[in-house]
């Protein structure tokens, strides 16, 4: 069972109330000066992977604070429940078990006294048969021909998670072009198979539930395009996987079964890149790679299960996150990671968080009245500082920000990556240290305005600092090593629901828009006047039947 503590309730929580007023009254700069052993004191190593956390808004009081709040809140027993296969998923009735699918010491892991690790290497054995035989091309399509691209068709946690890996390992491409098709707009799927030849594509339709309507839309559209070339019905079993929980449905599409990669209730979408929706990243790296990948997670995992609380980053991050949204009052929180392979990274933690945490109902079933899951945003740097980077130094707003970089390029071209690196140190610097009025007068009288110039002009170049940032950096990005760092912000994110006593694996937030969109679809079929909805909707679907 699960914890259920009110946070708000714990001594904890009362005495960082107090403590809060104490640090939002000092500079972090302040910090560093009367502390030497600062950044050794709040930055942990955890392999190739060094988390600096000193350039926060925290003492050694606050940190002590934090970790007695998570102890209140019985982290650890929360850790325990959701290892040994509890159902911690509530309101679904399902264990959570992603990190069985990494568990590659392959000690028991029981599901109803039943272990899985033999279901789960059965599925990983399955995987690297199927990815080793499309690479090498002793699979062949139905004219003989070897596979050149494979089309992934599947939406949010079935497409986001190989999305960004896939981008993030590019540097480890085998020779098979990947592609990915989620949007129900018919634009995705028309613009992609442009530029396909039937003969030589591979489609994984990836979905959990095998229902989900964006995605056996573009399945069906996939297999008209397929079946249009000339091939038959019978040619469908060379060209199309099934990446799914849903035996039943993949048959009813056509599927062959022996094309079936399955995986179980007990991972939830958004943590299923580690299971057989991950075969297109295993296309895309080859097998070898894609067991890194799951190698460097069960490292994370372990290190999560056994660190103590103080050294144990997950936990460290998600209390200073939870220091910035429920004592600050911070409402975002931005990921920039300082290389161009994790473009997508951001992305794929939108939906790790905020579909995770993005709840107001405690555990108890009541309305929650304290801060929950943060809005997660970012780009890669140094892109975003041309863009947004003005508001995070100098806006209204307070925005925590995790700084992602490797030391070590795929592409060391020149002075590219010190260049990169520069800016990446050179951001959390300024964001703590900001620029005094006076160091600006300075600046201006040094490059010789005058008086008049300088009194106009200062204002808006004084940057107040104390901004927060955390500054992850990693020796290079491996599939082990981008294994670890998902991992990392995966238990992150799970240290934070138990603290806001919420349910961290269930969506019951994405149902509503679902059920309306299964409502309005088939009124949108003929050209009669709509009134049974509000009068906005009437007038916009009759304005659209108009248009169209
Ligand atoms: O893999 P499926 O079942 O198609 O679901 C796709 C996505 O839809 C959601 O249920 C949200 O609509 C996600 O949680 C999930 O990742």
């Amino acid at each position: 069972m699960l914890p259920n503590i009110d946070l708000t309730t714990t001594n904890a929580y009362k005495y960082l109330t107090d403590h809060f007023i104490d640090i939002a009254k000092i500079d972090l700069k302040e910090l560093f000066k009367t502390d030497n052993e600062r950044f050794a004191k709040f930055s942990i190593q955890f392999e190739d992977i060094l988390v600096d956390y000193s350039k926060n808004r925290i003492t050694d009081e606050t940190v002590a604070l934090l970790i007695q709040l998570a102890r209140e809140c019985s982290l650890k027993e929360a850790i325990d429940a959701m290892f040994n296969a509890e159902a911690i998923n509530v309101t679904e009735g399902r264990q959570v078990l992603h990190t069985a699918l990494r568990n590659r010491s392959n000690t028991p892991v029981l599901v109803d006294g039943k272990d899985v690790m033999p279901d789960v290497n059965a599925v990983l054995a399955q995987m690297k048969t199927f990815s080793d035989a499309v690479i090498s091309g002793e699979w062949k399509g139905y004219t003989g021909k070897e596979i050149t691209d494979v089309v992934n068709i599947g939406i949010g946690g079935s497409d986001l998670g190989p999305v960004m890996v896939t981008e993030a390992l590019k540097s480890y491409k085998t020779r098979l072009n990947l592609h990915f098709v989620s949007n129900v707009d018919g634009t995705h799927i028309a613009e992609t198979l442009k530029g396909l030849d039937p003969e030589t594509t591979m489609f994984l339709i990836a979905s959990k539930t095998f229902t989900t309507q964006e995605t056996m839309a573009n399945a069906h559209s996939a297999r008209d395009w397929f079946l249009k070339s000339g091939a038959k019905d019978t040619d469908v079993a060379k060209h199309f996987a099934a990446l799914s929980t849903n035996s039943k449905a993949v048959e009813g599409f056509g599927i062959d079964t022996a094309n079936m990669f399955v995986f179980w209730d007990w991972v939830g979408g958004r943590y299923s890149l580690w299971s057989a929706i991950g075969l297109s990243i295993a296309l895309s790296i080859g097998y070898d790679n894609f067991e890194q990948l799951l190698a460097g997670a069960h490292a994370m995992d372990n290190h999560f299960r056994t660190a103590e609380l103080e050294e144990n980053i997950p936990t460290i991050l998600a209390l200073n996150g939870i220091w910035y949204n429920n004592f600050f009052e911070a409402e975002t929180q931005a990921i920039l990671p300082y290389d161009q392979y994790l473009h997508r990274f951001a992305a794929y933690f939108q939906q790790g968080d905020m579909e995770s945490n993005g709840k107001s109902t405690d555990r108890n079933g009541k309305p929650i009245d304290y801060q929950t899951g943060p809005i997660i945003w970012g780009e890669p740097g140094t892109n975003g500082q041309h863009a947004f980077y003005q508001l995070i130094h100098q806006g209204t707003k307070l925005i925590p920000c995790d700084f992602i970089a490797p030391a070590q390029s795929h592409n060391p071209l020149g002075e590219h990556h010190n260049m990169l690196l520069s800016n990446f140190f050179a951001q959390t610097e300024a964001l703590m240290n900001g620029k005094t009025y006076y160091e600006v007068v300075a600046e201006l009288k040094a490059s010789g305005k005058s008086e008049a110039e300088i009194a106009e002009l200062a204002p808006f170049k004084v940057f107040e600092g104390n901004r927060p940032t955390n500054s992850i950096l990693v020796k290079k990005i491996t599939p082990h090593s981008l294994g670890s760092l998902i991992a990392m912000y995966e238990h992150k994110i799970f240290v934070q629901g138990i603290i806001w006593n919420i349910y961290s694996f269930d969506q019951w937030g994405v149902e509503l828009g679902k059920q309306l969109a299964g409502k309005i679809l088939p009124e949108l079929k003929g050209d009669e006047e709509i009134s049974s909805h509000d009068g906005s909707t009437n007038g916009l679907i009759n304005q659209y039947k108009a248009w169209r």
